[in-house]
């Protein structure tokens, strides 16, 4: 040792405490950023967690198969459709004459299931079947015939080794409550930000989006309004991840796509030879209808006047007339179940932005209306399709099915009447709906939000974070550079202090 450094050392007796400091804290620096890294990226046990969702609607029947990590799964977002599977044939509503016959139209779907979810986790793997308005009309016909329709169904799903929960015809608030549910639960509405510093500052409300649903038999509007909802059973209160939600909700009955249909054609007298013409089909189009079929729902009070067992219906490819006729149906109508649907049920005014799905994406989609088009470009192109002839209309698209392509027409003036002067949608708000089928790969519909509510796995408050999200993982391992940088810098500004004092012999 020199002299100098001797000097030092008897004349700066501070500098070992604070070097000793130093390092320790340096010390504490590393430990922190490694214990940060560890508990971020320690992977965690992937158990995987199955169920299964019939969607047993008034045209057809789908299973959707949904998966999440068991660990994550009240986290948001984390529940994930793996398998859509559409069962072939009509809805189970249509077997009401030969109930057997439903069940076993299911085991396709319920086969694939099986493939698909390890066979270990078969019995611990919940399964419902919820039915819509398909099976809400059969009810009103004939209780006991949709009661026991339901048990054969039930009969016939427990012969699978899935931990089946029931088969039941869910209520039209429930519909348009869970729809509303499943799209922002996938959207990510629901969780605020939920990273801690975001939590220690209050977090923020994300806005939720409206639903609406046009399926074939019921329609559904769901959002949350400005003001307070008024009819109690219009009003549906959630409380999801720390936040409460009052949402106002509607289902009508027979205002679904294909009810429409039967109640706007229901509305022409038919003449003498059988035939009614209408403006809704194409120009050339023909269809002929079974009259017992074809008007054997509760949506249509009696069957039309007619000695004929067939009506032959003829397309006159006029889009501005067809809105007559579908306006009429909007008002009060004596023929129907619901004598003044729209204009007599509370809503109100539509509020924030919407996502629209099934039936209102499948049509919007086929006439390329799905990005956000204004009001007078809606009405052209819908007039355009409905001035176009059968035959080229036909020719155009070879490989659309029939009973979809020639039901454009109707379904398109429908939607456009439906959402404003039913939903009351204005030219300024109807760049408000989003048209999606699927939201990051899962169908849009009530399943998701259905599951999710009876699997309990939306909490009422939100959960605490287990580990970091990526923004409070970054900000911390700035923090602690910053700090080791700090005392790195401290620490060569001493040694250069000591250095110079010692050359200064000081
Ligand atoms: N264009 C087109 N229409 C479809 C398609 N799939 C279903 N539809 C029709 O769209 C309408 C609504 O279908 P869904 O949403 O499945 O209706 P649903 O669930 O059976 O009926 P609800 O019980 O009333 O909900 C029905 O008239 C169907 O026939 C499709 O892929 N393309
Ligand atoms: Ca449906």
């Amino acid at each position: 040792m020199t002299e100098a450094q001797e000097g030092v050392k008897q004349k700066n007796p501070w500098h070992r405490p604070v070097i000793l400091l130093i390092a320790f804290l340096m010390v504490i620096g590393i430990v922190a950023l490694v214990a940060i890294a560890v508990v971020q990226n320690k992977q965690l046990p992937q158990k995987l967690k199955y169920g299964i969702v019939l969607d047993a609607g008034s045209s057809h029947t789908a299973l959707y198969i949904y998966q999440w990590p068991a660990e994550k799964q009240n986290d948001t977002g984390k529940v994930q459709q793996l398998e859509a599977c559409k069962v072939e044939g009509p809805g189970i509503s249509s077997y009401s004459k030969e109930v057997t016959k439903a069940g076993l139209a299911l085991n396709q779907c319920l086969d694939k299931a099986k493939e698909i979810i390890p066979e270990h986790q078969h019995t611990e793997t919940p399964l419902y079947l919820g039915a819509t308005a398909g099976m809400r009309l059969l009810r009103l016909q004939d209780e006991q015939q949709s009661q026991r329709l339901l048990n054969s169904v039930e009969k016939f799903i427990r012969l699978y080794p899935f931990n089946f929960q029931g088969a039941r015809i869910i209520r039209g608030q429930e519909e348009g409550g869970y729809g509303w549910i499943t799209i922002n639960y996938l959207l990510g509405n629901f969780l605020k930000d939920s990273g801690w510093i975001t939590q220690l500052s209050g977090g923020k409300d994300t806005e939720t989006f409206g639903a609406l649903d046009l399926g074939g038999a019921s329609t559904q509007i769901t959002f949350v309004p400005e003001g307070d909802v008024e009819p109690e059973e219009s009003t549906l209160y959630f409380r999801l991840y720390g936040t409460s939600y009052t949402v106002y909700t509607h289902s009508f009955l027979c205002y679904g796509k294909d009810q429409a249909l039967k109640l706007l054609l229901a509305q022409r007298k038919e003449s003498v030879s059988g035939t009614i013409t209408s403006p809704c089909f194409n120009k050339e189009y023909t269809r002929n209808l079974n009259v017992t079929a074809f008007y054997n729902t509760p949506c249509i009070l009696g069957l039309p006047n007619t000695t004929q067992d067939i009506i032959k219906v003829i397309g006159e490819g006029n889009a501005e007339e067809c809105r007559k006729h579908v306006r009429a149906l909007f008002s009060s109508t004596d023929y129907t179940l619901t004598s003044c649907p729209f204009n007599c049920v509370y809503q109100p005014q539509v509020q924030g932005e919407f996502v629209a799905f099934s039936a209102f994406y499948f049509v919007m989609n086929f006439l390329n209306l799905t990005g956000k088009e204004p009001l007078k470009q809606m009405k052209d192109t819908i007039d355009n399709f409905c001035a176009r002839s059968w035959n080229e209309v036909k020719d155009n698209f070879p490989k659309t099915r029939v009973k979809y392509l020639s039901e454009y027409c109707f379904s398109a003036n429908y939607i456009l009447i439906l959402l404003t002067e039913g939903y009351n949608f204005t030219s300024d708000n109807l760049n408000k709906i989003q048209f999606m089928r699927k939201i990051k790969g899962n169908d849009a519909g009530w399943t998701l939000g259905y599951m999710l509510n009876l699997t309990n796995m939306i909490p009422a408050e939100l959960p605490s974070p287990r580990s970091l999200t990526h923004t409070s993982y970054v900000t911390l391992m700035v923090i602690f550079s910053l700090f080791l940088l700090i005392l790195l810098l401290l620490t060569l500004l001493n040694s250069r202090g000591l250095l110079c004092r010692a050359q200064k012999g000081i």
